[in-house]
């Protein structure tokens, strides 16, 4: 199965902000989607997922295997950790996003899938550690049953360690035969575990490269923006 944005764009009342974008993925695959701060890429989490703030003007085609894609296909792991609900315990969130979906929750499956024990259900947002919380968005996510997964900035704030096990965690659903877009600033990490980057700039797509491309100094990238945002992350003592 596939899932395709075609020509994707995002005005608001105060003018456009995406133009253009088209992207692929298939199930079993991640692909990453990167680009400076303000480049578009939450704007294309909101879109795959119905959303878009509501003063927000969309065109362009989302599809799987050439259907419209309905509501509910996509799910966002979002990136603002206080989307979570302050008051409401874990498990009542996980329950809620399942209900939303149409469906009936399981809270310790959807737990389980993102490492957590059953316990955590019980839990208060303000109990959680950083990477607890990126698990739960996450679990919010799979509650919902979506083959197709989004999570923007899984890794913002996390320690490298704990940053490495949500990666891994996000080539696992890929692994189950969820398709899944990781949007990240970390490039060395979405590199480890995409198969494709698609890069944005100022709301364009710049390029979309494999992952193989983020090596050395990049030279396989075909866009001098992608070279620079890439070496820009390098390590200092990356050969020259
Ligand atoms: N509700 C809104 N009304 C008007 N403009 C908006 C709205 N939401 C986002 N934008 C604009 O759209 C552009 C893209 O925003 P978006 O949040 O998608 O960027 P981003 O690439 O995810 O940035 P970051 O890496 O900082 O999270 C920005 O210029 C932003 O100011």
């Amino acid at each position: 199965m596939t899932l395709k944005v075609e020509d994707l764009s995002v005005s608001f009342p105060t003018g456009p902000v995406l133009a253009g974008i088209s992207l692929a993925l298939e199930r079993g695959e991640i692909v990453g989607l990167t680009g400076t701060s303000g480049a578009g890429k939450s704007l294309v989490a909101e879109a795959l997922a119905g959303a878009l703030p509501g003063d927000a003007t969309r065109t362009g085609r989302i599809t799987v295997d050439g259907a419209l894609a309905p509501p509910h296909m996509v799910a966002l792991a979002p990136q603002r950790l206080d989307a979570l609900d302050p008051l409401a315990p874990v498990g009542r969130q996980i329950d809620r996003f399942a209900r939303l979906a149409g469906r009936s929750a399981d809270v310790p499956g959807a737990l389980a899938s993102v490492g957590l024990p059953a316990t955590t259900a019980r839990l208060y947002p303000h109990e959680l550690s950083g990477g607890m919380a990126r698990r739960v968005l996450l679990a919010t996510a799979l509650a919902t049953g979506a083959d197709w997964i989004v999570a923007d900035e899984p890794t913002v704030g996390l320690d490298e360690a704990a940053a490495g096990r949500i990666l891994s965690l996000l080539a696992d659903l890929a692994a189950s035969g969820r398709g899944v877009i990781v949007i990240s600033h970390d490039l060395i990490g979405l590199a480890r575990i995409a198969s494709r980057v698609v890069i944005l700039r100022q709301g364009r797509h710049v390029e979309t490269a494999p992952a193989h491309a983020f090596d050395g100094l990049g030279s396989c990238l075909r866009e001098d923006f992608s070279r620079a945002l890439w070496q820009a992350q390098l390590a200092p003592d990356a050969p020259c």
